[in-house]
């Protein structure tokens, strides 16, 4: 078994210091980012480790104030546009410590197990579909999203599409491309007074709602759970009611067991003659044969899609049959507007959520705070003040198992311990504590009687607070 390193040569500070699944910090405020959040304390000067160790990889073209935030901090921060492939993904992701990704970038439990000293994930979106959450939390690796910050963005794309599908905006515009003049606008309409059918009432879907009455539309929602209907908005009591009532559907559920092929045949069957159909939530909520018939038949008079069951990687010619036979069907009807998974793609979405992700990483991997994590608890202690500079945070990640609080707290119960917190969720527990009156010489033997709880997480590799310590 490995031990952490204690000093940082030249200084006196403790090193071993990343919360996954036992880990040690210096308690007290980091040098820039921490400020913002806990301004009133006069702040003890923190290094709780060498921020230069840590290696972050970004991917998909994660927005420049992440990059420019995690960089502040000192962390090595290899960027990349685009996602990667299972094989190319596992090298990658073998020896960095946060990994930060968007929605393309799939974090399966066999990708995981390849992510050595993973410690956390930052999703730089709102669905996290793309990660095994609970596998993560099992490895004791801590997820993060941004929950709202292009909510905005999905609505006003969607807002849009209403117009476009109405008045066959996408048809028209492009015979015009192609050099046609062609004036008749027959079956196009205004949307005042039509009806605007939101499936999924949550950030964007309510949103949404706001938006389409401001524009004369009538809104009808449907959700899972009862919800406070905005303005003269009405939730149904099931899909059919809505399918049924709706000039305009839209879907904005997340990714789940019962999202998947929410609209199919007979879904689409029951949607009103010359209705349309719109998603920007996550492909696999339709059933792309069934829509193409229904568009063919004259069923359904327009659709659009921002989301498909399955994307490229990357951006070039690929909108092609190598993601499946619908691509060919898809691209050849009439008044169906196809975008490339943009729906939260603005300059404010994408900057409010590498500010927020961002920031969320560096909390947790300064501090241990988890805030805002969508797989753990949240846990966060309060910053210690100047002048002691014996004070150590303990973080222990561990099972959710009767009697593991008594086990750590006579470990740590030689010590003064200033501020604790624990928390679970499922079966995962974390414990953060600021204990005073540390000797450095003893944060060895600390570390060694936590690290064989059996409860704490197994983790093949002891994973990065170690590692960083000994292997230089
Ligand atoms: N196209 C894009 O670029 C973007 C797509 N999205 C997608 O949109 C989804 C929704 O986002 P938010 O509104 O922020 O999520 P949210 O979590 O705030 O709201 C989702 C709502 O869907 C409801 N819901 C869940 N399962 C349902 C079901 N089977 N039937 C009906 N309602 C159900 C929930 O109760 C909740 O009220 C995200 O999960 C994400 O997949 C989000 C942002 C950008
Ligand atoms: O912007 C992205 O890459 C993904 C947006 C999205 O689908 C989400 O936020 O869930």
């Amino acid at each position: 078994m490995t031990i952490p390193r204690d000093i940082v040569p030249g200084s006196n500070t403790v090193v071993p210091s990343t919360p996954s699944p036992t880990a040690f910090f210096n308690a007290g405020t980091s040098p820039s980012y921490e400020a913002n959040y806990f301004p009133a304390v006069p702040k003890k000067q923190l290094k709780p480790f060498n921020t230069g160790d840590i290696k972050i990889l970004l991917l998909e073209d994660v927005n420049c104030t992440a990059r420019e935030l995690l960089q502040k901090e000192g962390y090595q921060v290899e960027f990349h546009t685009t996602s990667f492939r299972d094989i190319e993904l596992i090298e990658k992701i073998r020896d960095v410590h946060v990994i930060g990704i968007r929605s393309k970038t799939r974090l399966t439990a066999s990708v995981l197990d390849h992510a050595k000293n993973l410690l956390a994930i930052g999703c730089f979106c709102i669905g996290t579909n793309q990660v095994d959450l609970g596998y993560a939390a099992k490895r004791g690796i801590t997820v993060f999203n941004s929950p709202f910050s292009n909510s905005r963005s999905v609505a006003e794309l969607v807002i849009a599409e209403v117009i476009m599908l109405a008045r066959r905006i996408g048809d028209k515009s492009m015979e015009m491309h192609f050099g046609t003049w062609q004036k008749a606008s027959t079956r196009c309409c205004e949307i005042r007074g039509k009806v605007l059918g939101i499936v999924g009432y949550g950030h964007i879907g309510s949103q949404l709602s706001v938006l389409a009455e401001s524009m004369g539309m009538s809104v009808l929602f449907y959700d899972i759970i009862p919800l406070m209907a905005i303005g003269k908005a009405r939730q149904v009591k099931n899909l059919s009611e809505l399918l049924v009532l709706s000039d305009f559907v839209t879907l904005h559920v997340p990714e789940t067991q019962e999202t998947r092929d929410l609209i199919g045949y007979a879904e689409l069957k029951a949607m009103k003659q010359g209705s349309c159909l719109i998603n920007a939530s996550r492909g696999c909520s339709v059933d792309l044969q069934a829509l193409c018939e229904a568009m063919r038949s004259g069923h359904l008079a327009g659709a659009a899609l921002d989301v498909f069951p399955r994307e490229p990687s990357a951006d070039g010619p690929y909108f092609n049959e190598d993601l499946g036979r619908w691509v060919r069907e898809i691209r050849d009807l009439p008044n169906i507007i196809l975008t490339p998974h943009i729906g939260g793609s603005t300059k404010e979405a994408q900057e409010a959520i590498g500010t927020e992700v961002g920031g969320a990483l560096v909390r947790y991997i300064n501090f241990g705070c988890t805030i805002g994590a969508v797989n753990m608890p949240e846990v966060t202690l309060r910053n210690l003040a100047a002048p002691d500079e014996s004070h150590l945070r303990v973080i222990f990640i561990h099972r959710n198992r009767p009697g593991v609080l008594r086990q750590v707290n006579d470990i740590l119960g030689d010590h003064n311990v200033d501020m604790q917190m624990s928390d679970s969720r499922g079966d995962i527990a974390y414990m953060m504590a600021d204990i005073s009156k540390v000797d450095l010489a003893e944060v060895h033997a600390l570390y060694n009687k936590l690290e064989i709880l059996s409860c704490k997480i197994p983790n093949f590799l002891m994973s990065f607070g170690i590692s960083l310590g000994l292997s230089h």
